[in-house]
């Protein structure tokens, strides 16, 4: 049975799917200390969180079954996913779901700070009708300054054009033909900062982000300019944000995180009448919560069932029309790799992994995840997956390399691979051949035709009368059936390579002795 453990609070009616699986068992256990999950951890194969738990590497290091992480949600910083990718589990977010209920939440903030709505409510809580201290400013004719136009900041843009503001931009991504179809100014940081009236951010806090909006920043904006963070904090820094307030450079500041959370009791963002406050609000609403569920839900089922899935954040994402183009050649990639790795005998330091034909149009990464695990798998057993394999190759100081010709060979698709070590360099490559399926097309440069599959008997020799021979009989001596043969050689009398498919398989000994045949150059027993 699969066993599924929600460590968080996630909306019921969006974990349908998982729920109604029949051989997934689905358990909620919320509110566990680091202790307690790790603890229960290694009896689930996938965990579901939302931003409570913190699922650090000592949880993984228990979770010795955990094939993948899903977060209901976009933010993953709650999750150590470099641990995650050293340990091959898959990290998945689910990215749409919460992105109109974070604009939203955005604009009710800059509403809300723009017209001091909860200052008014709560003076009339107190009993009294105060029609003078809350005056406040239209969002009409004002600059917005946006940093970050990826899925929220983008909503957020069109709503402050219907509001009638004028939306300056800056995105590492953003071209000018997108800037232009929003709409939207394309800006630097500094440009906004020097024009904009209200300023919101909507990037991840990584390390370019990190204090994004510092005492620099808010030295060079106007007077009287208000800020905005719906996106997380640490993005602006709380500090020179205070002092900014405390100068009146900022006559406003709504906030949803922080750099700490949750706030602490005291902390000085709370001294302000000008400043909004949320708890980290931005994607708490019905349908969010639902959406995001059914998405990750959705999302860690695949991974469960193997089957291909688009959000993982440890792995490269590709929509799933590309990922359906490339799937056809994975199979041929691994045994590309395993084959490579069973006919080589030193350490490897260098895989080259060459595209050729129309497949050097695909979006190969997967491709070359996959060959990756093949060949690194065959020495580091079951830890190499599709999620760690590039790392695995890095830490084992092989370099990587992948080029791309769009070039016809005489294959219409070609995936070779050269595996470098310190005494030799072996070459193989494969296609995949319509109505024949994989082949492994080329061994050392000569031409061969071999079924990728099974047990196969792969030597490199001199042609000579009599080998072909002595191969058979040494095999037959041991009662081993050859089932294909392949010979190349490029002319008569020279090198040649033999690839023979084996029905059972030949052990140490019976490699040895095809060793030892004369003008045997190297005999390989692979398994695929
Ligand atoms: N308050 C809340 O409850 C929620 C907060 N969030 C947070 O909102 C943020 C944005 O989320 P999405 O729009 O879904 O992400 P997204 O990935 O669609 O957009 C982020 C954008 O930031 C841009 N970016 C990266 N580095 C940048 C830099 N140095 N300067 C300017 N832009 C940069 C990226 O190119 C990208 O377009 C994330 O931090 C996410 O965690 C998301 C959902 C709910
Ligand atoms: O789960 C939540 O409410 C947090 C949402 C969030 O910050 C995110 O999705 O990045």
């Amino acid at each position: 049975m699969i066993r599924v453990l929600v460590s968080d609070p996630i909306s019921e009616q969006g974990l349908g799917k998982l729920l109604e699986a029949e051989d997934i068992v689905v358990e909620k256990k919320t509110g566990l200390s680091e202790d307690e999950l790790c603890a229960i951890i290694a009896e689930y194969d996938a965990l579901l969180v939302r931003s409570q738990t913190k699922v650090t590497a000592k949880i993984m290091e228990h979770g010795t079954r955990l094939r993948v992480i899903g977060r209901a949600g976009v933010g993953v910083d709650n999750i150590d996913v470099p641990a995650a990718t050293q340990r091959g589990i898959v990290v998945l977010n689910a990215p749409d779901g919460n992105t109109i209920s974070t604009a939203e939440h955005t604009f009710a903030m800059m509403i809300s700070m723009a017209r001091k709505i909860p200052q008014a409510y709560a003076s009339i809580l107190r009993g009294e009708w105060d029609r003078k201290t809350f005056v406040g400013v239209e969002l009409n004719n004002k600059v917005l300054g946006i940093l970050g136009l990826g899925r929220i900041g983008t909503e957020v843009a069109k709503r402050a054009q219907a509001f009638g503001m004028k939306v300056l931009a800056y995105d590492p991504f953003l071209t000018p033909q997108r800037a232009n179809a929003l709409d939207v100014q394309q800006c630097t940081v500094d440009e906004i900062v020097v024009a904009a009236d209200f300023i919101t951010v909507h990037t991840p806090l990584i390390k370019e982000t990190k204090y994004l909006i510092s005492e620099r920043e808010f030295g060079m904006m106007k007077d009287g300019v208000r800020i905005l963070n719906c996106a997380r904090g640490g993005i602006i820094k709380e500090e020179a944000l205070i002092e900014a307030l405390k100068s009146g450079k900022v006559a406003g500041a709504a906030l949803d995180v922080y750099e700490e959370e949750p706030l602490a009791k005291e902390h000085p963002l709370k001294q302000f009448p000008n400043v909004v406050l949320t708890p980290h609000l931005g994607a708490s609403t019905e349908e969010a919560q639902i959406n995001v569920a059914i998405d990750v839900a959705e999302e860690v089922l695949k991974v469960l069932r193997d089957e291909p899935f688009r959000n993982a954040v440890n792995l490269p994402s590709l929509p799933a029309d590309k990922m359906k183009q490339v799937e056809p050649y994975l199979a041929l990639g691994e045994n590309i790799g395993k084959m490579a790795a069973q006919l080589v005998d030193d350490p490897v330091t260098k895989i080259e992994i060459s595209y050729s034909g129309d497949i050097s149009n695909l979006e190969t990464a997967p491709i070359t995840r996959t060959l990756l695990k093949g060949f690194l798998s065959y020495h580091h057993g079951e830890e190499v997956n599709f999620v760690n394999a590039p790392l695995v190759a890095e830490q084992a100081g092989i370099q990587t390399i992948e080029t791309k010709t769009s070039k016809h060979s005489v294959f219409t698709n070609l995936i070779g691979l050269e595996v470098t070590t310190a005494t030799q360099t072996k070459r193989i490559a494969g296609t995949l051949n319509n109505g024949f399926g994989p082949r492994i097309v080329r061994l050392d440069g000569y031409a061969i035709d071999a079924a990728p599959e099974g047990r196969m008997i792969v030597t490199s020799h001199l042609d000579q009368p009599g080998m072909i021979g002595r191969i058979g009989m040494i095999l037959a001596d041991a009662n081993i059936n050859i089932a294909t043969m392949q010979v190349g050689r490029k002319e008569v009398g020279g090198k040649a390579v033999m690839v023979l498919g084996i029905d059972n398989p030949a052990g140490p000994e019976v490699v040895r002795q095809l060793a030892e045949i004369p003008n045997i150059l190297e005999v390989h027993h692979v398994e695929l």
